[in-house]
């Protein structure tokens, strides 16, 4: 903690998906290790997750779907780092991978994008929302119980041109990808944890290497922000307690108060329609890693006892 040496200069290849948005996020961090001395390189690669675009990605598995070719990678030493969405990451990494680094968080929340009207209210009766998230589907069904939701997959870029073909009166989709993309003139109305509680890890972006690699992490840790480490972890806790993924209609998002503790909130729901939200929430004091986890499982077990059920 002391030393303020620079991590000794390293040659090393980031493994990233091809989306504009993952290109865009590995891009970010070739330009922070390269800033620091490192020598950058970047492989793309193709998951799964990116060529299934006709099911909902609950349907196939969700699990893992955008990360484990890039793992492969990892593996085979083919690639040093692999920069992913925290979102898209599952709760338990395999056996040989860590997190090396969870960086400062973009906007969490959700926005609501439309080339018609200001906001989910203007929608009129009976309008269609397009979404695939499980989560979006059951909190926008708590606020708008009239309106149909339909489904909606692929990158950044093919929601916004599904949308602009009329298809759907307005999308909902993270304000993270938008700003990072430069679409930011796209949001018309952002959604308020209140409105629309985000998904863990949204707006993070976590590094993930070979557990053995303490060069790399070390090269890493300068990326790295404390305050978003713990909040995503507390919010990660909550999932992997309820046996998550991004398949499960569950919501966690964490908030710091003027008090110096976290607040933690998590809302869980069925697609059934008229099934209620079930919410839970808790506050602690959270300096380390194993605080925000036991907050996490704290804020689970509350929730599960008003009703939600976790997927074992
Ligand atoms: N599931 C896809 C995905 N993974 C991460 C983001 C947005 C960026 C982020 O949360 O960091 C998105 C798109 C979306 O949900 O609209």
């Amino acid at each position: 903690m002391t030393s303020d040496a620079a991590a000794k200069p390293l040659s090393l290849t980031i493994a990233t998906r091809e989306s504009q948005l993952a290109l865009w996020q590995a891009e970010h961090v070739q330009a922070l290790l390269a800033a620091r001395g490192h020598g950058v390189q970047l492989l793309g690669m193709t998951t799964r997750g990116d060529q299934i675009l006709d099911r909902s990605l609950s349907k196939v598995g969700g699990k893992g779907l955008f990360v484990k070719e890039l793992e492969v990678a990892l593996e085979e030493g083919r690639a040093d780092i692999a920069v992913h969405s925290l979102k898209d990451v599952p709760m338990e990494l395999p056996e040989g991978f860590a997190l090396g680094c969870v960086m400062e968080r973009e906007d969490p929340r959700d926005a609501f994008v439309s080339p018609r009207w200001a906001s989910l209210e203007d929608v009129p009766q009976g309008g269609v929302i397009g979404t695939s998230s499980l989560r979006r589907q059951v909190l926008l069904a708590a606020l708008r119980p009239d309106l149909r939701i339909e489904p909606l997959r692929g990158n950044v870029n093919t929601r916004l041109r599904k949308l602009d073909e009329g298809q759907y009166d307005a999308i909902v989709l993270a304000a993270a990808g938008l700003k990072r993309l430069g679409l930011h003139e796209r949001i018309r109305a952002i959604f308020t944890p209140e409105q629309m509680l985000p998904a863990a890890g949204q707006g993070a972006l976590g590094i993930e290497v070979r557990a053995g690699r303490a060069d790399l992490i070390e090269a890493l840790a300068p990326l790295a922000h404390q305050r978003t480490w713990l909040t995503v972890t507390a919010e990660r806790a909550v999932s992997r307690a309820m046996g998550g993924s991004c398949s499960m209609p569950l919501a966690a998002h964490g908030q710091w108060q003027a008090d110096g503790t976290l607040h933690l909130r998590a809302a869980w729901g069925e697609l059934q329609a008229g099934a209620p939200l079930v919410n839970a929430e808790g506050s602690a004091q959270v300096a380390t890693l194993a605080e925000a986890d036991a907050l996490g499982l704290a804020v689970a077990q509350r929730l599960q006892s008003a009703g939600a059920r976790g997927a074992h």
